[in-house]
């Protein structure tokens, strides 16, 4: 029956708005999708396809696609939020008359905000100082969930009511979906995998063997962690799916837009042709710019988003600073165990006798 069946906003008309929207509508819900553009509102009504984003994907019929937010909005009780980090305060500020502190707003957008280094979620707040807020983040390619491959995401949040609600709306045979209460580092973990994608994906189209992207991708780990703790998050999620489950995918897929613009780039391509060529958002172009302008601020060590800094914005070739990166000063393997200063010391102490 129609009136039992959750009602699901999806704001965002591109690849993973679209694919979650599907998802919604597959597992039963009544899902109203909002998006700008009326020749894509029409394609989604008529045809079930969204061919700007998801070109080969056969769109769950029972979504509705509009361009009134107000009637996308009517009745919903879960709205997911799936706007690249630019808009993504403008288009929550044209949602907001319709939001009311009764539904459950979820953020999907791995990407900050410049000014105040805010987070998606941190926004959502922000704009509405409503309590049921969370975020859904982990490794999860638009296109392979699309294809209905096996996938796990995860929803955090402190509200465990929002927690088993989009449980609920989302987990089927093909998608599952985690819990966790660490929100701030869920979502950190999702922005600052994308900076070592564009790395992984440069590191791929200069032939660079197994043992590089093994190498790098743990260390980006170590460096994400590291970021996030000094800022307070919970080291442990990242050995989970939000952390390094993102981080695997994300570095090692083609589909990845980050990856893709890093590729491009190890194949001789600027910066913006790179961009260009991509026609989407690939949001870790800009949290590299971000990150590194806070991690100097806050004085952490982040040696391959700042080497990647130098390559995307101060033309340094990649192959030199990877070069470089490698005649670091010899460090600790998982600093939480045993620390960077005590490598340090030991070093000094080798030296001296
Ligand atoms: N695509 C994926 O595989 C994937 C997976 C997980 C999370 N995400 C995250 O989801 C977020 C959205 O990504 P996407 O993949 O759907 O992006 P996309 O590039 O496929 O599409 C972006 C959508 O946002 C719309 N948009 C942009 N500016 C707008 C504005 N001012 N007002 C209204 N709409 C606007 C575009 O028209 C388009 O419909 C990103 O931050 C991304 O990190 C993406
Ligand atoms: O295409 P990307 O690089 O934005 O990555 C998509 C998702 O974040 C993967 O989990």
């Amino acid at each position: 029956m129609t009136e039992d069946r959750p009602k699901v906003a999806v704001l965002g008309g591109g690849s993973f708005g679209t694919a979650l929207a599907s998802i919604a509508a597959d597992n039963g819900a009544t899902v109203r999708q909002w998006l700008r553009d009326d020749a894509l509102v029409d394609e989604i009504n008529r045809n079930h396809r969204n061919s700007r984003y998801l070109p080969d994907f056969a769109i769950n019929p029972a979504v509705v696609a509009s361009n009134d937010m107000s009637s996308v909005l009517e009745g919903a009780e879960l709205v997911f939020v799936a706007i690249p980090s630019k808009a993504f305060r403008t288009v929550v500020r044209q949602a907001r008359p319709w939001l009311h502190d009764r539904q459950i707003l979820v953020s999907t957008t791995k990407g900050i905000q410049e000014e105040g280094f805010k987070l998606m979620s941190q926004i959502l707040e922000e704009e509405t100082g409503f309590s049921h807020i969370g975020v859904l983040s982990g490794p999860n390619l638009a296109s392979e969930i699309a294809e209905k491959q096996l996938t796990a995401t995860v929803i955090a949040s402190d509200d465990a009511l929002t927690r088993a609600r989009v449980q609920t709306a989302l987990g089927c045979d093909y998608f599952r979906v985690y819990a966790s209460n660490d929100r701030y580092g869920v979502e950190l973990g999702g922005a600052l995998k994308n900076i070592y994608a564009i790395a992984a994906g440069m590191a791929a189209a200069l032939g660079m063997g197994e043992n590089t992207r093994s190498m790098l991708m743990t260390r980006a780990l170590a460096e994400m962690s590291r970021f996030a703790v000094a800022l307070g998050a919970n080291p442990m999620t990242f050995i989970g799916l939000a952390g390094v489950g993102d981080l695997i995918v994300t570095c090692s897929s083609n589909r990845s837009r980050n990856y893709r613009v890093g590729y491009a780039m190890g194949q001789g391509r600027t910066l913006e042709e790179a961009v260009d060529a991509l026609g989407q958002v690939a949001e870790g172009v800009n949290t590299v710019h971000l990150v590194c302008a806070k991690s100097r601020e806050a004085g952490i060590y982040m040696p391959l988003a700042e080497g990647l800094y130098q390559v995307l914005f101060n033309d340094v070739p990649a192959r030199d600073m990877a070069r470089l990166l490698m005649q670091n000063e010899q460090s600790s393997d998982v600093e939480f165990t045993l620390s960077r200063e005590d490598v340090k010391h030991a070093r000094r102490l080798e030296g001296n006798s």
